[in-house]
């Protein structure tokens, strides 16, 4: 696809969400029985000028068994220890009834700068995510509407690293991005307002960004005399082209959202009011969808990046899936009964 054509169909997805919800949509009844208006999750392919409206019966037998998913807000019950501790920094909710959870930096009169504390935090609810079998997707957000978050809280910052209670200087966002990256569940970045420095990196880890409409983008490092040389400038040039990483850099501009939709940053934009909805409803369409191929395919697309890393990555999934089988399991059991296996019954696969 031409840069052309990429621009043009980002800018559609943009259109194609405005029509859908600005449009007045059929009610249908969701899974709690309540009345609720629905959402057409299938982009079509059309120009302003011959769109159909999302409200249009389905077109395909397709649409009509996977295109729709409820749009009524998420109800969230906020879970307060974690990993026996008290969450001071971070907000963590689960949606009740539906595979949902929700990770919110909690410090908005710093524009949710992190702390080592904060990144601990977070590392903990992405822990106890990843370990909870009934969630599904992730969201990583801030809370407010000014900021995602701004990276590092620059008042903390020493001579080593970010210091926290123990005193001991730390970056420990690096391995909070390792974390996210290898959590086999999808993550999803909600950005309201600024994304900026470590902030903005966060949000690129994450597998899609869905950002309002104020959103702001940046990397202020080379301003704040800081730097990632690791993902925050590999994955980056990855995501947006070599060129486009080094100006994010190099020049330390901010970028709005619309910019950022037409760099490949973020997945799309909608109104600030309404960010969440738009959220969970992305997060409703991934949980319908199979988990292990939502699993593997994550795995893949970081195998492609990470070297050796990712290939121990992906060859895990392979382990799971194996040890899932009948010839796995005749290994395991010829061991434990003292015996010598006999994989003569599996088949040799074309
Ligand atoms: C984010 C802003 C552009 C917002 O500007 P705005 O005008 O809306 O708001 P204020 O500037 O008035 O901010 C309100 C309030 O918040 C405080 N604050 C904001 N961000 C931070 C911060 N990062 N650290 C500490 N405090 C912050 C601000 O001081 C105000 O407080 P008052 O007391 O005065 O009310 C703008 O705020 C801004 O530019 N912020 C700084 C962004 C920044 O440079 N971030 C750090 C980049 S470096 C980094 O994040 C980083 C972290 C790591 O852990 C790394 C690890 C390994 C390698 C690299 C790392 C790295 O680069």
């Amino acid at each position: 696809m031409s840069d052309i054509t990429t621009a043009a169909s980002r800018r559609l997805t943009v259109l194609s969400g405005q029509i859908a919800h600005a449009s007045s949509e059929p009610s249908a009844q969701n899974d709690s029985g309540h009345s609720c208006s629905v959402h057409l999750g299938i982009e079509r392919a059309s120009t302003s000028e011959n769109s159909i409206p999302a409200h249009a019966p389905p077109t395909s037998s397709y649409e009509r068994i996977h295109g729709q998913v409820s749009r009524r807000p998420a109800f969230w019950r906020k879970i307060e220890v974690v990993a026996k501790e008290q969450l001071q920094e971070v907000i963590y909710e689960k949606a009740v009834g539906e595979g949902i959870a929700k990770i919110a930096i909690n410090r908005p009169e710093k524009r949710n700068a992190f702390t080592p504390r904060t990144v601990l935090e977070m590392s903990w609810c992405f822990a106890d995510a990843r370990d909870d079998p009934k969630i599904g997707a992730i969201i990583l957000t801030g809370t407010g509407t000014q900021a995602f978050c701004s990276g590092g809280d620059q008042t903390v910052r020493g001579k080593g690293g970010y210091v926290g209670e123990d005193n001991v200087p730390r970056l420990n966002v690096l391995d909070l991005q390792v974390q996210i990256r290898r959590l086999p569940k999808p993550v999803v970045a909600m950005v309201a307002g600024f994304a900026v420095g470590g902030g903005h990196i966060l949000h690129m880890i994450c597998d899609l960004t869905i950002a309002a409409d104020n959103a702001v983008f940046g990397q202020t490092g080379p301003k704040v005399g800081s730097f990632d040389a690791g993902y925050g400038s590999t994955h980056m040039a990855r995501l947006i082209g070599q060129k486009k990483a080094r100006e994010m850099w190099f020049l330390s501009r901010m970028y709005n959202a619309q910019q950022a939709l037409d760099m490949g940053l973020v997945n799309t934009v909608v109104p600030l009011d309404r960010l969440e909805e738009e959220t969970v409803i992305w997060c409703r369409e991934m949980l319908r969808n199979s988990p292990t191929a939502l699993r593997v395919l994550k795995a893949a697309m970081n195998a492609d990046e990470d070297g050796q890393a990712g290939i121990q990555e992906l060859g895990g999934n392979a382990t799971l899936l194996f040890y899932h089988s009948e010839e796995g399991d005749e290994g395991r059991q010829a061991y434990v009964d003292r015996r010598a296996p006999d994989f003569s019954r599996f088949p040799r696969l074309p």
